[in-house]
């Protein structure tokens, strides 16, 4: 037994659980219980179901997609029960009409008769591709829809966008910084988790540090510039070196090295802010090993040109001296007190960027740490880091890496969390299957067509490791063999199929709850971070590319796809002309 079958509803802590305390059988469409009700009524509390939650388009414009929420829907169906308090709600707020019994009814439903298959949680999955498929009593599986819908579709979303700013990023660090600009607090810790999930590297979201494990950073806003004026209000002005001994004064080391550093690159002194300087000294004696300081405050005019300009013109001459109106103080206050920094032994971090053109002003920056490296001989000079923050989305990052940059780090709010480019996923849940017949759902539209019937989904892989297509058959059906070839139909285009033999084949769809209890040891937060890896890692480069990806294939075997059309001709009126 894992330790998830072994908790107890009444011993689940707030971390077990899952953040999510909202979550609950309330939290759904009303119609989900009033269905309940007039099903209860009708007699068809006997009845068994099977429903597919799936997806019919990727989002972002991509042929991929991300699956995420598994561990809450599962942490959902391990707690879900009527209390009390649901039940009165419900009397008072359903008709007078509604018979007492089915109250009593609804305070004994439990999951113990669901049973839950899903692919795993991090895997790459496509439309039409079953995520969840789920049976059990007909009522009971119904009223999960909305609360399962809800627990899929943000966190996909989220982790989808997110491993698609690591790809656009590569191997730099990505840090997410949405909380503030998130669709509220539940938006938030979600988009902290799901982000982790996707291939950030950490949150500034503490409670998400906290609840998840993920590592929490930041820097610091401008706030902290502008509270000082002056260096006369530095309280503290000394630090004791790392390696121990007597105090020695960073605020006179600071201003020295400024100093210099004015007279190596010809500014002007006045331009350089005191009151910067002081916030810059305060916040390294408060973390002489961690400190990264924001460089933008009072550097107002900051592009060499017009950004779109500066697009197509980079890379520009760089200057030698800090004239062009870049940085003439943040960089160089930063730069006077971590050469201050690292008299006392101690090596600071870097520096955040927040404004202008990122891709231009962190080349001068780098070519400042450079140059103070060469000069003074302190190679982790040239490593600093270079953080990028400012309304970033992946448009962005791409376009800077056409246009050369030397970041090192992004920290991504705003476009991140809310998903600005797609703001909703769009996960269905619908009947295939009630008391072992099949069910269709017909529309105008074909992409809209369910697939009827209890399926099975596998991904065939090539010779190199490659996924090659998803194939979706009956539950019936044998599983497709390894180095047997296999006939994979377009589900409705008849022309369109094709023999594949696959070297390796998956079982997508794995069995995750049954009898009560989630099947087998959740993995790990990190766990899944590293499945999203590998899982995109089988994706043909064409297929995750940003601009015009070529779709995956998903196909249905000959069976299902006959199946299909039997049961749509069968289902589908036929017209009368007169
Ligand atoms: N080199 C670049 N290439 C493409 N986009 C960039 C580049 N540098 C910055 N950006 C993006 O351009 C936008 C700049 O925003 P905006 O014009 O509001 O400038 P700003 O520096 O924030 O100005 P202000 O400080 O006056 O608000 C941001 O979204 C930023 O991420
Ligand atoms: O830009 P985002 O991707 O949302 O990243 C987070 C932003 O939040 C912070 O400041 P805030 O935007 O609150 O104020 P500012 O724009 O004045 O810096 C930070 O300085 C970033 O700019
Ligand atoms: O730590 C930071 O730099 C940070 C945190 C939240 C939002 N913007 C920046
Ligand atoms: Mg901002």
């Amino acid at each position: 037994m894992t330790e998830n079958t072994i908790i107890g509803i009444h011993h689940l802590t707030e971390k077990s659980l899952g953040h999510n305390g909202i979550v609950q059988p309330l939290l759904t469409d009303l119609y989900q219980i009033t269905m309940a009700y007039a099903y209860w009524k009708s007699g068809k509390t006997k009845d068994i179901s099977v429903f597919d939650l799936f997806f019919r388009k990727n989002p972002f414009q991509g042929e991929f997609t991300i699956f995420a929420g598994l561990e809450e829907c599962l942490k959902f169906l391990k707690r879900f029960h009527y209390s009390e308090s649901d039940i009165a709600y419900l009397r008072q707020t359903l008709p007078d009409t509604i018979d007492d019994e089915f109250f009593d009814y609804l305070s004994k439903l439990n999951t113990n008769d669901v049973t839950l298959y899903a692919v795993e949680e991090g895997s790459v999955v496509f439309p039409r591709v079953p995520l969840i498929r789920i049976e059990g009593p007909l009522i009971i599986v119904q009223l999960l829809e909305t609360t399962l819908l809800t627990l899929v579709n943000y966190a996909s979303l989220m982790a989808t966008n997110a491993a698609r700013y690591r790809m656009a990023a590569g191997d730099l660090k990505l840090l997410e910084f949405g909380l503030r600009r998130a669709q509220g607090p539940d938006g938030g810790l979600s988009a902290s988790k799901y982000s982790y999930i996707g291939g950030f590297d950490g949150t500034s979201n503490v409670l998400a540090g906290k609840l998840f494990n993920i590592p929490v950073k930041g820097t610091h806003a401008h706030a902290y510039i502008t509270s000082f004026t002056d260096l006369t209000e530095l309280q503290t002005c000394t630090l004791v070196p790392k390696a121990g001994g007597e105090h020695r004064n960073l605020s006179e080391l600071a201003t020295n090295w400024r100093l210099k550093l004015i007279s190596l690159f010809n500014v002007v002194s006045t331009e350089a802010s005191d009151g910067e300087l002081a916030a810059l000294i305060s916040f390294a004696i408060a973390f002489p090993d961690g400190f990264m300081a924001l460089v933008d405050t009072y550097d107002v005019k900051r592009y060499p040109c017009r950004m779109t300009h500066a697009i197509t013109m980079w890379p520009v001459t760089l200057p030698n001296t800090l004239s062009h109106n870049e940085y003439r103080s943040g960089l160089l206050n930063f730069c006077a007190v971590a050469l201050a920094l690292n008299d006392l032994g101690y090596q600071a971090i870097g520096i955040r960027i927040d404004s202008g053109d990122l891709a231009y002003l962190s080349n001068v920056a780098r070519h400042f740490f450079n140059e103070i490296s060469k000069q003074y001989d302190i190679p982790w000079f040239a490593e600093l880091m270079i953080m990028a923050s400012n309304d970033i989305n992946e448009e962005t990052i791409l376009s800077l890496n056409d246009q050369g940059h030397k970041i090192n780090c992004f920290g991504i709010g705003t476009h991140l969390v809310t998903c600005q480019r797609q703001p909703a996923l769009g996960c269905v849940y619908k009947m295939v299957e009630l008391n072992g017949q099949p069910r269709i759902k017909l529309s105008q539209d074909v992409g809209k067509v369910t697939m009827p019937g209890r399926k099975d989904a596998y991904r065939l892989y090539s010779e190199s490791g490659d996924a090659l297509i998803d194939l979706l058959q009956k539950s019936s059906e044998e599983a497709p063999q390894v180095n047997h070839k296999v006939l994979c139909r377009h589900p409705f285009e008849e022309s369109k199929r094709a023999y594949v033999t696959p070297s390796k084949v998956k079982k997508l769809l794995r069995i995750c709850w049954k009898d009560g209890n989630i099947v087998g040891p959740l993995p790990s937060l990190a766990e899944i971070r590293n499945k999203v890896q590998a899982s995109l890692k089988t994706l043909r480069p064409d297929i995750k590319r940003n601009l015009n990806p070529t779709p995956f294939k998903v196909a249905v075997s000959d069976n299902l796809y006959k199946f299909l059309h039997d049961l749509w001709l069968q289902n589908a009126p036929i017209g009368e002309l007169s």
